[in-house]
């Protein structure tokens, strides 16, 4: 039966300085090396071993997929990479403090920006030292200049149907190393959650999530692999 591995990044730089990052590429703290690694001990450890990987275009979630396949001995599997994995965009806010941004917005705002279903927090200027438009990695996409978990879903779910379940009706074990809102994209279309209820999940750092599949791709069951 298919199975499917979702491990969002470890901890990044703006992680731990608590920075509203978004699209914004930045690398994995010492802790994220340290998480991802752990990660990948844990698939060997349980032989819950992946045969297929996804990624975003985005270091962090690039790094913790290499990390944890170097500790389980399967670098090499077929590795896809993909923009639509991305993190949702975070628009003006990209490279904000967001402690800061609470004080001079209030909580509630920012806790709608964060945490709403469809209001896209305020567009990224043209222009800004965070604008990816000219970025060589994005030729040809049209980089967003603020995204919704709605709008985030809405280019997650067609790449999960176009190129990842093909890969899983083969059987194959599937690992997907993304963002936490990415992967809330996907655990709300695989765990039928609600609008409402799915901003309010958190996916921690490092933690491989498992869904195992029947052959329809329903779930069947879905555990965090530290607690088998
Ligand atoms: O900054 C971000 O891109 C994300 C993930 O770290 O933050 P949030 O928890 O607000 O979705």
């Amino acid at each position: 039966m298919p199975r499917l591995i979702l491990i969002r990044h470890g901890q990044s730089e703006w992680n731990l300085a608590n920075r509203f990052t978004g699209w914004w590429d930045v690398g994995l703290t010492d802790k994220g090396i340290a998480e991802a690694q752990a990660a990948g001990r844990l698939l060997a450890v349980k032989g819950m071993l992946p045969t297929v990987a996804f990624t975003s275009y985005q270091t962090r979630a690039i790094k913790t997929l290499c990390l944890a396949l170097e500790q389980c001995d399967r670098l090499w599997i077929p590795e896809h990479k993909d923009w639509r994995l991305n993190e949702r965009h975070y628009g003006g806010l990209t490279g904000l403090d967001k402690q800061q941004t609470r004080d001079r917005h209030g909580d509630e705002q920012v806790h709608i920006w964060r945490r709403s279903f469809d209001t896209p927090p305020p567009p990224l200027e043209k222009g800004s030292e965070f604008d990816l438009s000219s970025d060589p990695r994005y030729a040809g996409v049209e980089v967003p200049d603020s995204e919704s978990l709605k709008d985030t879903i809405a280019r997650v779910l067609p790449y999960y149907r176009e190129a990842i379940e093909p890969v899983l009706r083969q059987g194959e074990t599937v690992i997907i190393s993304a963002h936490g809102n990415s992967l809330r994209a996907l655990v709300k279309h695989l765990s039928g959650i609600s609008d409402d209820e799915i901003t309010g999940l958190e996916i921690p750092t490092g933690q491989p999530i498992v869904y195992e599949l029947d052959d329809d791709l329903a779930a069947t069951d879905r555990y965090y692999l530290s607690e088998r």
